[in-house]
């Protein structure tokens, strides 16, 4: 099977956790941490600056690693390396996605998250 790597970001704001929509494609509607695939050469961190730059027109800091997750979905193996980050510049502006949500710990179980995030999430609750 093959293996897709994906760095994703988990912003946070104070007791505020922001989660985008997905806009488009096999996982339209579902929620999840803005990020993407790293290209050729990238380190993780790179690849999460540029992304969310790409998506969000935001400049962002990144901060502590969270976990790498490896999910088997039917198609692709997900490997998907998630960070806390900050907003150094800007207010997220939905360029790719459908919708987002600033969400509080409580929240977080509010919105429909794809099944390799429900690690994340877990992990989330338990440091805060
Ligand atoms: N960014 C992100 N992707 C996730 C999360 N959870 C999860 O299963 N994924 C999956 C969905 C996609 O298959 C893949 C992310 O790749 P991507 O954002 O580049 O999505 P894509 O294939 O639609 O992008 P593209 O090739 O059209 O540029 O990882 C998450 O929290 N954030």
């Amino acid at each position: 099977m093959k293996t897709i790597e994906v760095v994703a970001g988990v912003i946070r704001d104070g007791e505020k956790f922001f989660a985008t929509q997905r806009g488009y494609g096999e996982f339209k509607d579902g929620w999840e941490f803005p990020g993407g695939k790293l290209e050729p050469g990238e380190t993780p961190e790179e690849a999460l600056v540029r992304e969310l730059k790409e998506e969000l027109a935001i400049d962002i800091l990144v901060k502590d690693f969270i976990c790498t997750v490896e999910y088997d979905y039917p198609k692709f193996h997900l490997t998907m390396h998630c960070f806390y980050c900050e907003i150094q510049r800007g207010t997220p502006q939905l360029l790719e996605h459908e919708n987002a949500k600033w969400l509080s710990l409580a929240e977080l179980n509010s919105v429909n998250f794809l099944p390799a995030d429900v690690e994340v999430v877990k992990k989330i609750k338990r440091e805060f």
